[in-house]
């Protein structure tokens, strides 16, 4: 430590504005050399002296508080800093960017298990009594009895110990079957303790080096260069099965043997297993696995390994952009045009651009990588704020698959009512004939199976939310799936007594009946919410497809990321246009992405592929470019639309959301939240310079758990200086609001307005 320090800032550990600063205290003689930045202390607190944890960001020659009034440091919690010390600027970094306090960014570099408890897990897992020949055996006796119960036993020889909620969903056996099942004596169910490791699948050794594309080759040598140097930021837009990932692996090896460590983050772990695995095969025990799926003590653990710099690399969800790493050299975001970077909770930061802020402090290196990036992304790009790397080409000069759009009012006047247009039909006939493999894409937001009346067109709602509840087929029964609540499905009309109320639209649920009914041969797997919700389950799937046990692997948006079989020569949409219709600017964006993602899981392989697209707005723009593979196109089309009504990026947009149980008062708090902010920005050039527009809205979705909700949205010119006037406006718009009722977020960088 520096001669003449004798006082340590402290960040206390307590979540509220007004002690959100740096607060002095004396480091006593016996703590000198162990009070180190970024440390975790106990210290005295208020007027009581109770003693409170908090993090050292400053060591200081002198205080801000009289030296009679100085209280001194308690103890150190922890052997080494719980910080690095390059990490601290972040802090306040954060501070002003998101709008969090302090230790609210803290708590995100910070394992939440560093000192909780963990408790025990029990789970009930159904195992197979017997294995072998029996099985199958029983399995084509049981067949013709319950197609049910053959399926649950299908199911377990594929995977054994399997968590009982998942094998009804996956396979939409009732519990009866099951039972029966049991009482038979083929399976057992028991209770257990569940053992959670974080990544249970071996590493698949012998990988053999490639020969690197021409493109590829290219990258990495620009890459290369950029890490030498010490800093740079990039672009890599590849079109899906260009071989980002080996660039990537190949970027992060250059950085390693430069004594560099790396950051790699995924949208979501579980979704892009294949990513993951292929880093854990090149790097070993010297990579780190993190995400939000892990138990509190794995957490920790990882945590640990990563912190006493153990590893090389670590791999994780947005919150790994924290990782503590001290020679960091290259943060790497695969899919960085995914929604799923900025956090939906406080702070309400976006992993991106902390990885931007991280890269400056610690002269590392930024890598974008998307066959689709984000339309604000690609207009930084073009304006420099990125270098661009492209690779055009599939690896071994594959094509891009052949997309077909499908016109579905024209089956329906064909008197074609089924999910499936006749060229979709034949398609996925050919391929199960040819014993190769399909994707199914059923994007059910906004288009699930709702229940409606057909004499007065009477919706059913959930009674807290507000918004049409979903038909469960396995169970008949209404769910909503914003809180969560299940209703019985209505005999008569609650609104007008008829008895013509029916369920319409249609889910991955009767998306599978109706295949399974059209090819009764095809092996279907599915995967939604439903089927994916216990630990693993999304991993177990994608590895059954994987390994072809499954014929059509059927699902919502999670199937389009990353994945790579080259077994599936068709992909199938079956209505492109379900989310064109959402109340959001981003809806094109959101649909060109969606579209373009799903294709590119076709004809990944020698056998090559093609694609359909079943779409009620065949000539929509957006389908049409993604069916041409046309990025640019699209972009050059979007990007004019954005500039004429002033959208991102040529506006920025600060979401004020407010919640309540009493409408009236929460109309008149966001029109009075309005109001008030219109007269400030009256009253300030800068203000008045930099605005476009403020309104007062209710939300597209209005209510959610029975709380109301409002908006304030503010669209500001997105230079810095009007950005930064407007921070402290918001400052003091949220003092304003501290003693309100409802609950107000305010969000510098909503990914959505609904
Ligand atoms: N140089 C190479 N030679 C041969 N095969 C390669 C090469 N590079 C990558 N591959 C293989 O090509 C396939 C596609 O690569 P990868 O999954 O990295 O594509 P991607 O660009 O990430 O695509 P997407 O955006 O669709 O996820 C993988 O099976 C990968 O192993
Ligand atoms: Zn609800
Ligand atoms: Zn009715």
């Amino acid at each position: 430590m520096e001669s003449g320090v004798v006082y340590a800032g402290v960040i206390i550990d307590q979540a509220h504005p007004s002690l959100d600063r740096v607060f002095h205290y004396i480091i006593p003689t016996e703590l000198k050399g162990k009070v180190q930045i970024g440390i975790r202390v106990q210290v005295p607190f208020g007027v009581s002296n109770r003693m409170v944890e908090g993090y050292v960001v400053r060591l200081d020659t002198a205080a801000d508080v009289p030296n009679d009034k100085i209280k001194a440091i308690d103890r150190v919690l922890d052997d080494y800093p719980v910080i690095p010390q390059s990490m601290i600027p972040l802090i306040s970094w954060m501070k002003e960017e998101y709008h969090c306090l302090s230790i609210e960014a803290i708590r995100c570099m910070t394992p939440p298990g560093l000192r909780a408890n963990i408790k025990k897990k029990t789970q009930r897992l159904v195992y197979l009594n017997d294995q072998g020949d029996v099985v199958e055996e029983r399995i084509n006796y049981i067949a013709r009895k319950s197609s049910y119960m053959a399926d649950v036993l299908r199911l377990l020889v594929q995977q054994d110990g399997i968590p009982l909620e998942e094998v009804r969903a996956v396979t939409g056996a009732p519990l009866s079957s099951i039972k029966n099942l049991e009482k038979r004596g083929w399976i057992r169910i028991e209770q257990q303790e569940v053992y959670r490791n974080p990544w249970n699948y071996e590493p698949d050794i012998g990988v053999q080096p490639k020969v690197l594309t021409a493109e590829q080759r290219l990258a990495i040598e620009t890459l290369e260069a950029a890490l030498t140097r010490g800093y740079g930021k990039f672009m890599l837009q590849g079109v899906t099965g260009s071989g980002k990932t080996e660039v990537y692996i190949q970027a992060a090896q250059k950085a390693v043997s430069l004594n560099k460590q790396v950051i790699v983050l995924v949208p979501e772990i579980s979704l892009t297993p294949q990513t993951v695995e292929r880093f854990k095969s090149h790097f070993g025990e010297r990579v780190a696995i993190l995400h939000s799926g892990l138990s509190l003590g794995e957490r920790y653990d990882e945590w640990r390994r990563i912190r006493s710099q153990k590893v090389d690399v670590v791999v994780g969800a947005r919150s790994a952009v924290f990782a503590p790493l001290e020679r960091l050299g290259l943060i790497i975001v695969d899919e960085a045009h995914e929604d799923s970077y900025k956090s939906d909770m406080q702070p309400r930061y976006h992993a991106v651009g902390v990885a931007h802020k991280r890269c400056e402090l610690e002269g590392a290196v930024l890598l974008l990588g998307s066959a689709t990036p984000s339309l604000t992304d690609y207009y930084l790009a073009e304006k420099g704020t990125y270098k661009m790397i492209k690779m055009k080409y599939r690896v071994d000069h594959r094509p891009l698959p052949p997309v077909e759009i499908v016109d579905m009012r024209k089956e329906i006047e064909l008197g074609n009512r089924s999910i499936l247009s006749g060229s979709l039909y034949r398609a996925l006939a050919d391929v199960l004939q040819k014993g190769e493999q399909a994707i199914l894409l059923l994007n059910r937001r906004g288009y699930a199976q709702f229940v409606s009346c057909r004499s007065c067109g009477f919706v059913v709602k959930c009674h807290n939310c507000d918004i049409s509840l979903t038909y469960h087929a396995y169970d008949k029964t209404l769910k909503c799936h914003y809180c969560g609540a299940n209703y019985p499905y209505p005999r008569v009309c609650p609104a007008c007594g008829s008895k013509y109320i029916k369920h319409f639209g249609i889910g991955t649920q009767r998306a599978e009946e109706e295949i399974k009914k059209l090819f009764p041969q095809a092996r279907v797997i599915r995967m939604d919410m439903d089927t994916t919700s216990t630990k693993g389950a999304h991993q177990r799937i994608l590895r059954a497809f994987g390994e072809g046990r499954y014929d059509i692997l059927l699902g919502t948006q999670m199937i389009a990321k990353g994945l790579d079989f080259p077994r599936v020569t068709l992909v199938g949409v079956i209505a492109a246009d379900t989310s064109l219709h959402l109340p959001d600017y981003r809806s094109s964006e959101k649909t060109f992405q969606l579209i373009t993602q799903v294709a590119g899981r076709a004809g990944r392989g020698p056998r090559g592929g093609r694609v359909i697209i079943q779409t009620y707005q065949p000539q929509h723009y957006a389908i049409q470019f993604a069916a041409r593979h046309d990025y640019v196109g699209f972009y050059s089309r979007e990007i004019e639309i954005r500039r004429q009504f002033l959208y991102p990026p040529f506006s920025h947009i600060i979401r004020i959301l407010m919640m309540g149980e009493k409408e009236d008062d929460l109309i008149r708090l966001a029109v009075d939240t309005r109001d008030w902010l219109k007269q400030k920005v009256e009253g300030s050039p800068v203000l008045k310079q930099g605005l476009i527009d403020i309104g007062a809205y209710s939300a597209p979705l209005e209510r959610i758990n029975n709380r109301y909700r409002w908006q304030v949205l503010v669209r500001i010119r997105p230079d810095d200086i009007y950005k930064q006037a407007y921070h402290r406006l918001m400052d003091e718009c949220l003092e304003r609001l501290m003693g309100v009722k409802e609950t107000t977020i305010v969000d510098f960088y909503p990914v959505s307005l609904l």
